[in-house]
């Protein structure tokens, strides 16, 4: 089932109750909705479920081949049980994770969501009939969601070709197939891309964070570093913007807060001295991650890619396979500015994901659609708010999920 398909049986939920009472409904039934939204993985663990339970009862039967029948019957029994239990409990978890995850992304995505919610409904209010001037501000909706021009034209036309077939014949047809077609464009790019966060097979890992100041670079360091830190991992992060002296005070402060030490030198020192220092420590003291903070000066590319390529020399020197990810940092609120970003980034180095912050804080979700198909640079990372645990994996189809909630209707 394609993810437009699912969304729409997801949604359907909501559809059965009359629309004055849906926004009510929302709040107080959210949880319900989210197990109703993940159901068909819920499925998919039941499934497991009755195969691990399969599995443990072969396994009970060899064991008490021996024993007399009673005890067997009662063996059998209690380990069944028990496996049922223990199974069923780990289910329970899987599920209350599930449900907390599209929770993060259905609140860390409220204004995005009211945003291109409001932008769509104005559009489709403002028009008698689909004609040439609905498709101008069809455009203009659509790259002011910050979905990026390409896709805008290409959903235009494409939504021209399903009013000349006569697909589309009212109101909520239009919405549907707006963001059908957003929905499956964004799959589509997305097939071949990798949003898994990489580790080293042994050894320490190293993360190499980009991007220019204020974006929430920083912040991003100190929220990973607690959560490998929380997970049992030895952690390290490297100061190697001695550009400024308030970052490496920012970083120092996050590695005092998040209990992880932190490898830093004077102000105006050479950056690739810190890492050279840090990798090494990092091999010495067998710590499983180093994430290493840069300056993101755009204004002076060649000094900015000179200094990148010496810092990655030093690492590849210490480490053949390192840095495992270059991670640049974007700020989700700066919309089109971030694409260029992006873009000028890719010219002085090899990113490997973006961590995008800040999602919480605009009503321009559509970026993250617009990175995919234009930069074709995988989002691993998104901040959902300013809480330590709010930096999250990118997950693609919680985040369809929460910026078009409430946008689908059924046929
Ligand atoms: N709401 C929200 N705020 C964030 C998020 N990530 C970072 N911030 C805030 O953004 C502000 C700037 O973050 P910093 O980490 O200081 O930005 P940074 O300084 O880019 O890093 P440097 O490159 O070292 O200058 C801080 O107030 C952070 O709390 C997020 O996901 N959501």
């Amino acid at each position: 089932m394609g993810l437009f398909d699912k969304l729409k049986k997801a949604f359907g939920v909501q559809e059965e109750k009359p629309q004055s009472e849906q926004s009510e409904a929302i709040k107080e039934n959210q949880a319900d909705e989210q197990v109703a939204i993940k159901q068909p993985e819920l499925e998919e663990n039941q499934d497991k479920t009755t195969l691990k339970n399969e599995e443990t009862s072969n396994q009970a039967d060899v064991t008490v081949d021996e024993v007399s029948e009673v005890a067997t019957e009662k063996t059998v029994d209690t380990v069944e049980n028990k496996a049922t239990e223990e199974v069923t409990s780990v289910n329970e978890q899987n599920q209350a994770q599930n449900v907390a995850e599209t929770q993060r992304y259905y609140h860390g995505l409220t204004k995005s969501r009211d945003g291109f919610g409001a932008k769509i409904n104005a559009l489709l209010a403002n028009f008698r009939s689909v004609d040439e001037d609905f498709f101008d501000d069809l455009e203009e909706t659509l790259i002011e969601a910050d979905v990026g021009f390409e896709m805008a034209m290409k959903i235009s036309e494409e939504l021209r070709n399903e009013v000349k077939f006569q697909n589309v014949k009212q109101k909520k047809d239009v919405s549907n197939v707006i963001i059908e077609k957003l929905v499956n464009i964004y799959e589509e790019e997305g097939k071949s891309e990798d949003s898994q966060l990489h580790f080293a097979k042994q050894g320490p890992t190293i993360y190499l964070f980009v991007g220019v100041n204020g974006v929430g670079k920083t912040t991003t360091i100190g929220k990973l570093a607690h959560r490998y830190q929380t997970e049992g991992k030895k952690v390290l992060m490297a100061a190697a913007d001695t550009f400024r002296a308030g970052a490496i005070e920012q970083l120092v402060e996050w590695g005092r807060r998040v209990n992880v030490e932190v490898v830093h030198k004077e102000e105006k020192s050479d950056p690739a001295a810190v890492v050279f220092e840090a990798v090494q420590k990092a091999k010495k003291e067998n710590y499983d991650i180093l994430l290493v903070d840069t300056a993101g000066r755009l204004q002076n590319k060649v000094n900015l890619m000179n200094e990148l390529e010496k810092i990655q020399r030093v690492i590849v020197r210490e480490l053949p396979e390192a840095p495992h990810e270059v991670i640049l940092a974007l700020d989700a609120t700066t919309g089109q500015n971030a694409l260029t970003q992006a873009k000028q980034f890719g010219e002085v180095t090899k990113v490997s994901g973006i961590v995008l912050t800040k999602l919480d804080g605009t009503a321009r979700g559509g970026i993250v659609l617009a990175i995919r198909n234009e930069l074709h640079i995988p989002v691993k990372l998104v901040g959902l708010g300013e809480k330590m645990d709010d930096l999250r994996d990118f997950n693609s189809e919680e985040f369809v999920y929460g910026l078009f909630k409430g946008l689908v209707t059924q046929d």
